[in-house]
């Protein structure tokens, strides 16, 4: 059996501006119809590894390969007009002089007139403005033309589709319709498709695959599922929500916190962790007579603590806490309508089997 030929990898890809590495060694494999999302801060290279992809600019060093075949290394280069890579960037502009089927057709370099034509119609059809073929640009609203905008990227039928925050324009309303919508033309047509964005949301949404990048490099790399409930790092949990931490040292292989002992199997004695959980995972229970629940071994033990503030969010409540044993600050989520007053006791247990304990490196982790 031979091994799958992924539509695009690439290889150690790396970049410095003035000396500062901005791309340091990125390495990818999408699939045919598959989409990733590189997700990450804002500065921390997504572009400009897309821009090297694309073939606007060139890499220091590493490789491109599409379908098997090299694109670009650092002697070798096919220019950009030639890689059938679509682009799809925030601030796409239609050409306002040409009708919407120009436009479309733009990219459309093969076949008769004809069949340029049928491309075209097919394509307007299937982002439904078939109706505004011989309209021009000023006539449709923001999300009608970024449809054109996907329309025309697609009509040269790419064999990958390079996406810059493309949907960052669009309101809310408008966003996840069209979203979903260019996701499945994007999947009908087999097209690999690397995302770039800095909303976990977008990442969560889209995504088979999501790439998490921080200064230059890809920490994680995994299915979407799997890249939220295993994070790497203490950043990389707060990248996707809010994030509680609990800072303690261990002894024993036991990190002692105002909720009981926490398993640091491996961790050398006197080693500080990061002991981080979301606030969906911290539980509520009411004072009964100056007493919280009896410790359990799924829950440990409860930690008395008053209630600083109450907000409702719209699906959920949002309650900052205060631990009476250390001062700490927690937030919990609660689902539908949960506004205690401030100053209120209430008794807070975490959900053990979703907490992530981190060992402290003293690098830059936030
Ligand atoms: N041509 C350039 N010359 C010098 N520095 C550059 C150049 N292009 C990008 N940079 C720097 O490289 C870093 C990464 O930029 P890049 O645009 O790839 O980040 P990004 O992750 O896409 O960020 P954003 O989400 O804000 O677009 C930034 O610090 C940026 O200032």
């Amino acid at each position: 059996m031979t091994a799958a030929v992924p539509r695009l990898e690439i290889k150690d890809l790396k970049r410095s501006y003035n000396g500062r590495p901005v791309v340091d060694g990125v390495s990818l494999r999408i699939m045919p119809g598959q989409v990733t999302c590189l997700l990450g801060p804002s500065g921390c290279g997504k572009s400009t590894t897309l821009r090297m992809i694309a073939g606007v600019e060139m890499q220091d060093s590493g490789t491109i390969h599409v379908d098997g075949a090299l694109i670009c290394d650092t002697v070798f280069r096919v220019p950009p007009e030639r890689r059938e890579i679509g682009l799809m960037f925030q601030d796409f502009a239609l050409f306002p002089h040409l009708s919407v089927a120009d436009n479309v057709g733009f990219g459309l370099k093969k076949g008769t007139r004809a069949e340029k034509r049928a491309r075209i119609e097919e394509l307007l059809d299937r982002v439904d403005l078939k109706r505004f073929i011989d309209g021009y640009p000023h006539q449709l609203s923001g999300g009608e033309q970024q449809r054109v905008a996907l329309a025309r990227a697609l009509a040269p039928r790419p064999r990958i589709m390079l996406m810059d925050e493309p949907f960052s324009g669009l309101d809310n309303r408008l966003r996840d319709g069209i979203r979903d919508e260019t996701l499945s033309i994007l999947k009908e047509e087999d097209t690999a498709v690397l995302l770039v964005t800095h909303e976990p949301d977008e990442a969560m949404r889209m995504a088979d695959e999501i790439a998490l990048m921080r200064d230059g490099r890809i920490v994680m790399q995994g299915a979407p599922y799997n890249v939220y409930t295993r994070p790497v790092d203490r950043a990389a949990v707060a990248f996707f929500s809010d994030a509680n931490l609990l800072r303690a040292r261990v002894e024993g292989a036991l990190a002692d916190t105002p909720f009981g002992q926490f398993l640091a199997p491996g961790v050398p004695d006197g080693t500080d962790v990061d002991i981080v959980f979301r606030p969906q995972h911290l539980r509520i229970d009411f004072d009964r007579g100056g007493q919280g629940p009896r410790p359990t071994a799924t829950d440990g033990t409860a930690a008395r603590a008053v209630v600083e503030r109450a907000r409702f969010m719209g699906n959920e409540s949002l309650v900052e806490f205060v631990l009476d044993h250390d001062n700490l600050r927690l937030k919990a989520t609660v689902p539908n309508v949960f506004l205690p007053q401030p100053g209120s006791v209430m008794w807070l247990t975490v959900r053990r089997d979703k907490c992530f304990v981190f060992p402290v490196t003293g690098g830059r982790d936030a």
